[in-house]
């Protein structure tokens, strides 16, 4: 419930309306840190589309950190612990099993040793070790290995999960597609774009562009470990229902559709890696596009349109790396959210 003293508002005398655009993980997050850091914001998030039909659902949700290669580390390093410590409280707590948030350990594998041991994210999961010889022997093909636990993130429950928890803090929701901004500048006071891959035309912003990645989810409740090879295309992930296998990156493929030569390679170089998925039955084929640019775009910009002034805070482009940063740019997205409010009532002092 929001509090009494948030009814009065400090935006003008009344609420600041926040319109989020956007219900992936980036919006659901965003919209929910603003909804309980800001009680003096009515937030309300606008979507085509919702749970489960988001490419957040496609994600394995494992935590990961993906590389930004115009972003410095620190800052990646900063996004990806704010997200690790914040899912790892979820995870001690009694909300794990509905948030679908769970620790997994196991093994990244190399066939050649990467130049790089010991990432700048090694310090964040736990446990992190390079893999003892007797941990590579089932893995004769590879030559190295890091083994460490991390978190992984079913974006099936965790979505509505966050749904519920910015009802909880006053939020709404609303299924809407926005054509252009100026469509919510009357009702709004500040927007937040999250909306992916919808940017490239939302925001014309033509540096978007999909990376298509193709899954399978199977039974074999037998897997306990994760297994991914290092170079990022074979990937084993345990998981709540069913194990994920991966998986394609195909830059600027916009396909949709299931393609059986993706899936049957999916499947070998997931056997070839753990043998016994052999004899795993597929349950579904999945394709998610993930949005992808050389950075993801964490900026505030003005929108005009007519004699209004808008600040837009812009917050999509996570790449194959948005379960494992969410938190850290929504916090970073909040912030802007803030100075927003500041800027336009200087006596505010969020
Ligand atoms: C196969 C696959 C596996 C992945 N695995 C992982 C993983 O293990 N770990 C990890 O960290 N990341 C992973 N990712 C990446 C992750 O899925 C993305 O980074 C993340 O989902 C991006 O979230 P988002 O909220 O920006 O986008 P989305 O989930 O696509 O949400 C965008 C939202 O914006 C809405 N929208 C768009 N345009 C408009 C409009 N004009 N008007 C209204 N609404 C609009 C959409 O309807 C939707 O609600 C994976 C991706 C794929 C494809
Ligand atoms: O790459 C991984 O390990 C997890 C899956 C993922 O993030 C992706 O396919 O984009």
């Amino acid at each position: 419930m929001r509090c009494p003293a948030a009814a009065e508002g400090i935006y003008g005398g009344r609420l600041c309306r926040v319109a989020v655009v956007g219900a992936g993980v980036i919006g659901l997050s965003t919209a929910v840190c603003i909804a309980e850091s800001i009680p003096s914001c009515a937030v309300t998030v606008l979507a085509e589309h919702f749970t489960p039909d988001t490419t957040s659902d496609v994600a394995a949700g494992i935590l990961l950190p993906h590389p930004f290669p115009e972003t410095p580390l620190h800052k990646q390093r900063c996004w990806f612990k704010d997200t690790f410590d914040h899912l790892l409280s979820i995870c001690n707590s009694t909300d794990a099993a509905e948030a679908g948030v769970f620790l997994l350990s196991g093994w990244q594998v190399f066939q050649e040793t990467p130049s790089t041991k010991d990432p700048y994210w090694s310090t964040v999961v736990l446990g992190f070790h390079m893999m003892t010889d007797a941990e590579l022997q089932r893995f004769p093909k590879y030559k190295f290995g890091q083994s460490f636990t991390t978190i992984k993130c079913e974006c099936s429950k965790y979505l509505l999960w966050l749904e519920k928890r910015l009802k909880n803090a006053g939020g709404q929701l609303h299924t809407e597609k926005i054509t252009g901004f100026e469509q919510l500048t009357s009702s709004y006071d500040i927007i937040v774009n999250c909306s992916g891959l919808g940017s490239r035309d939302l925001a014309d912003d033509q540096s978007l562009y999909p990376v298509r990645g193709q899954i399978l989810r199977v039974h074999a409740p037998w897997l306990k470990h994760f297994i991914r090879d290092g170079n990022g295309h074979t990937y084993i992930f345990p998981g709540i229902h069913s194990v994920t296998l991966g998986g394609t990156r195909q830059k600027h493929n916009w396909e949709m559709s299931v393609d059986e030569a993706d899936s049957s390679g999916i499947f070998e170089r997931c056997c070839e890696l753990e043998p016994s998925l052999k004899k795993s039955q597929v349950c579904s084929k999945l394709v998610g596009l993930r949005p992808t640019r050389n950075s993801l775009r964490l900026e505030r910009e003005f929108f005009v349109h007519g004699n209004r002034q808008v600040p837009i805070i812009h917050n999509y482009g996570h790449g194959g790396g948005g379960i494992s940063i969410h938190w850290g740019t929504a916090l970073e997205a909040t912030q802007l959210v803030k100075e927003s409010i500041n800027w336009r009532n200087p006596t505010s002092k969020l």
